[in-house]
């Protein structure tokens, strides 16, 4: 409030409040006494009147009384001197006596003093005096004397003006003093108000000077001591509130120093604060806004925050606005009130991204190193330098016969047990020699004794593992058996040959096993029956039942085979429906002929797969050595023709092959010339296999294979066409014929915008013509507009592994030209580290064998393990081949496997439909993609 404002207030307050109350009891109280002051004054004036009147009249009528006979002269004489010596109130004087005329004296009127009004309102009656005399002749006179009533208003008049002046005095006295009393203390107020005005205003030094009234001075001396309490502390408050912004500002200092982003929560969950890290982490703006922006990540949300905080795996996965998703630990703390109240939350953000892909690499490297010790043939050991062992693989446990659960941390001679020298002394010989790392090791052959006592050849390296710093810290002891070739895992060892589906033997260790039957044949002057078996219509049974039936039945088939055949009898698979029996030491055609019969017997009964019974029978053709005198590959193909012939005559049937008298030889060479009319009918096509990229759904290439159309039979596989033309001129005119289709689509998906690789097969025999270099590099010419890069070759594995000087240069001088190799089948090979390290192919082909088996078999999941952690060892892309549903595309990325190819995929098609299907397959991939966005939380 104002000054002017408090004086008005106390002065309009004060004065009706004193004033008009002691106005009010003054003019009651004079009222009062006024009123007894005129009834005594009247009455007193009254009395006084009265008793003039007696004492005027008493002398006249002693004289009166003393006259006999007083006339009227006389009597008017004596009343006229009655009358002056009357008091001046007297008003007139009357004789009257009975019989005689009125004798009447009267005073003249006096001038009055109170003002008429007074007088008529005091309204006094005129007093009279009235005496009887009887005079000496008997008669009775009267006199009457009479006073004025004005004098008597007149004296009362003088006395109540006297009083009136008095309590006028009075009066103004007192209102006088009041008023003085009260100035005195509205002065007071107002420069209390003053003083508190200006104190309010932040004046805190002022203060009242302590003068006039005692309780002006009480006032303003307790004003002061007040004044001085409340600026002391004012003051002090000034202190704590600067030294709270001080220590407010440096906090501030300090959160924004920190690198790690955080934010103050309240404890009703709204945003407080965030720091200078954050607001650069989500691009917000300073305060509390920055953090309930719509870039805060759902997992911070109050009532999830602090279950992710507490949890184990607290990270989550944030997506700041234009950077790339980071994965961040989150951490959060309470902070209370200084009563120990709950106030809010503050949570900070660790950015782990660089720190799990770190670990990831690390664990990713860990695993592969621990696989790729785990596949190589070779023993590794590993120990320390007082030759404790600290690692040893599953190679070394196989050669030592010691687990790693017994072998660690033994020392090293015990378990790695030489000959002639201990391994330790090597081992710290080779510590003590400083070798680098990279450095070749010198080679030691040695005695290794199994812990079951058998002894092997082995040759084996010493070298230091040296730290950083180059302080050695241990040693590790790579060896392998030399006994044998024995150099890859046994179940690479087994697969390579073995038939993956049955078990039988692959057509690789048929090989071998033919070369050892014939050698036996030959030294004891028995024949061997060489037999190739084709079910009849194979594909009816996988059409009909599916596939898995089929695999069932050809898994029965084989089991049948197994159980027919003697120690000298040898059955392998050849892949599909066509198996190859070897029956060795026969005595001569016809016991080849009844064990052939009763096999078809046993192979035609009723096959029981799940609830149905399948029945199937099969054709065969057989090649009998020595009549047929020939290397195993024409006696395989002549017993192929015989059992073709077979198929002709009606299937279910046995045709032996004779040199002589079949016609087998004639019924190839008609059969090459129809595979040549075909060629140059145009009735042999290529279709084309999609190869994609399992995670981004992208189509890294197309695998030509051959088809014929067939007039007659219809479309038919390369089977019905390579066989036919192997070893021949005709084979190295279709491959060249498949390379020009080939680069010929290309160009034709390159007009189409589409820069698709397309890979090729190749033919052993073709890729190792002399001139096979040059005559790519003629047919790369026709087509400039396709870059060489992506042409890819297929060389079957176990192809390369043939010559592999020779193979390697060959590669090399094709890779040379632009275009890339793929190893096919790989797997079924008998590859070693060391092969494929030398093999400069860009890309290996895991065979489908293995592939489809990734679900339930174990093996084969090791196996393909194995080989995906080769493949990125050595730096080589990896396509999986038979992929067949989805269940293996997901098997095959937890893998690391990416690329893949199979009827999972796409089946091979006509070049036309390949791109309605890329379309096809972009549109699913993008709507697939776009439902897995869908289904992935809102702050990913
Ligand atoms: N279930 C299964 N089928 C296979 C496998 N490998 C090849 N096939 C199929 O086996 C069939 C072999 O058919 P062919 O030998 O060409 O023809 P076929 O129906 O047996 O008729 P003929 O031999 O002329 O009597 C093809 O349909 C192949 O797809 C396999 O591992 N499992």
């Amino acid at each position: 409030m104002r000054t002017g404002n408090l004086t008005t207030w106390l002065l309009r307050g004060t004065y009706p409040r004193l004033y008009v109350p002691i106005v009010a009891i003054i003019l009651l109280v004079t009222g009062v006494r006024y009123h007894y002051l005129l009834a005594a004054e009247t009455d007193e004036a009254l009395q006084q009147a009265s008793t003039e009147l007696r004492r005027a009249s008493d002398p006249l009528l002693l004289r009166l009384a003393a006259m006999p006979t007083p006339d009227a002269d006389t009597v008017t004489s004596v009343l006229t001197e009655g009358l002056a010596q009357a008091a001046p109130g007297v008003a007139s004087m009357k004789w009257q006596v009975a019989g005689q005329p009125t004798i009447e004296v009267t005073a003249p009127p006096r001038p009055a003093v109170a003002p008429p009004w007074f007088a008529g309102w005091l309204d006094l009656p005129a007093p009279v005096q009235q005496s009887g005399l009887t005079l000496a002749g008997g008669t009775s006179g009267r006199l009457t004397v009479t006073a004025h009533p004005q004098p008597l208003a007149d004296q009362v008049w003088a006395t109540v003006m006297v009083q009136a002046r008095i309590s006028a005095l009075n009066i103004f006295t007192i209102l006088f003093l009041l008023t003085l009393l009260l100035r005195a203390n509205a002065r007071m107020l107002q420069r209390l108000a003053q003083a508190t005005d200006a104190f309010r205003q932040g004046y805190l030094s002022t203060r009242m000077e302590v003068t006039g009234t005692l309780e002006s001075r009480a006032m303003a001396e307790t004003f002061n001591d007040m004044a001085g309490k409340v600026q002391s502390l004012v003051l002090s408050l000034h202190e704590t509130q600067r030294q709270q912004s001080e220590q407010l500002h440096f906090t501030r200092q300090l959160i924004d120093a920190l690198p790690l982003p955080v934010f103050v929560r309240h404890a009703d969950g709204t945003y407080l604060d965030t720091n200078r890290a954050w607001q650069r982490l989500f691009q917000s703006q300073p305060g509390a806004d920055g953090a309930t922006g719509a870039s805060l990540p759902a997992e911070l949300a109050p009532e999830r925050s602090a279950r992710i905080a507490s949890a184990h795996n607290n990270e989550i996965r944030i997506h700041p606005p234009h950077q790339p998703p980071l994965d961040m630990a989150y951490y959060e703390a309470a902070f209370t009130s200084t009563s120990g109240v709950l106030a809010g939350t503050i949570g900070t953000l660790v950015d782990v991204t660089e720190r799990k892909r770190a670990q990831e690499a690390l664990r990713s490297e860990k695993e592969r190193a621990e696989v790729t010790l785990a596949s190589i043939g070779d023993g590794v050991i590993t120990t320390d330098l007082s030759g404790r062992i600290e690692t040893i693989n599953e190679a070394a446990q196989l050669m030592t016969g010691f687990t790693a659960e017994q072998a660690l941390g033994r020392q090293l001679d015990e378990v790695f047990r030489l000959h002639e020298e201990p391994a330790s002394r090597t081992a710290s010989a080779a510590a003590e020699r400083g070798t680098q790392p990279g450095v070749l090791q010198q080679v030691t052959y040695e005695v290794l004794i199994h812990r079951s006592g058998e002894r092997y050849a082995i040759e084996y390296t010493a070298a230091a593992i040296r730290e950083g710093t180059g302080h050695a810290v241990g040693c590790v002891l790579v060896f392998r058996d030399v006994t044998e070739t024995r150099n890859l895992r046994h179940q690479i060892s087994w697969h390579a040959r073995h038939d993956a589906l049955t078990g039988l033997y692959n057509r690789a260790a048929l090989a071998e096993k033919l070369t050892h039957a014939l050698f036996v044949a030959r030294n004891q002057q028995l024949l061997l029956g060489v037999c190739m078996l084709d079910l009849d219509h194979f594909q009816a049974v996988n059409d009909t039942f599916g596939q898995r039936v089929g695999d069932r039945l050809l898994k029965e088939v084989a089991r049948r085979l197994g159980a027919f055949i003697t120690t000298h009898d040898a059955v392998a698979r050849m892949g599909g429906d066509e198996f190859v029996l070897l029956l060795g030491e026969q005595p001569d055609v016809s016991a080849i002929e009844a064990r052939v019969a009763v096999l078809m017997q046993q192979l035609a009964a009723p096959y029981a797969i799940d609830d149905r019974m399948v029945n199937i029978t099969v054709s065969i053709g057989v090649a009998v050595f020595p009549q047929d005198d020939a290397n195993p590959d024409t006696l395989l193909r002549h017993a192929d023709q015989a059992m073709c012939q077979a198929k002709s005559f009606g299937r279910n049937q046995l045709h032996m092959f004779d040199v002589q008298h079949d016609h087998a030889v004639q019924t190839q060479h008609t059969r090459q010339t129809r595979v040549a009319r075909a060629l140059h009918a145009g009735e042999l096509v290529l279709h084309y296999q999609p190869k994609v990229n399992l995670r981004t759904g992208e189509i890294i290439g197309l695998e030509a294979l051959l088809r014929w159309q067939h007039p007659q039979e219809g479309l038919l596989g390369p089977q019905h066409v390579l066989p036919l033309v192997d070893d021949t001129e005709l084979l190295v005119e279709l491959g060249e014929w498949v390379l020009r289709q080939a680069l010929a689509q290309m160009r034709q998906w390159t007009d189409a915008g589409m820069t698709w690789e397309v890979s090729v097969n190749i033919a052993a025999p073709h890729f190792h013509r002399p001139n096979f270099v040059q005559r790519l590099k003629d047919i790369l010419h026709t087509c400039p507009e396709v870059s060489p890069t992506r042409l890819e070759l297929e060389i079957l594995e176990s192809a390369a592994l043939e010559d592999m000087q020779y193979m390697r240069h060959m590669m090399q001088s094709c890779q040379a030209l632009g275009v890339r190799f793929a190893l096919d089948d790989f797997g079924t090979g008998f590859s070693s580290l060391s092969y494929l390290k030398r093999l400069p192919a860009e890309t290996i082909k895991i065979d489908q064998s293995f592939v489809r088996g990734i679900l339930e078999d174990g093996d084969d999941l090791t196996l393909v393990k194995a080989i995906v952690a080769l493949a990125a060892a050595f730096h080589r892309h990896v396509v999986a081949e038979g992929v067949e549903t989805a269940e293996h595309c997901a098997k095959l990325l937890e893998l690391g496997c990416e690329r893949a190819q199979g009827y999972g995929v796409a089946r091979p098609m006509p070049a036309g439909d390949v791109l309605p299907w890329a379309r096809d397959h972009a549109a699913r991939y993008a709507a697939r993609a776009v439902q897995e966005a869908a289904r992935r939380p809102a702050s990913a």
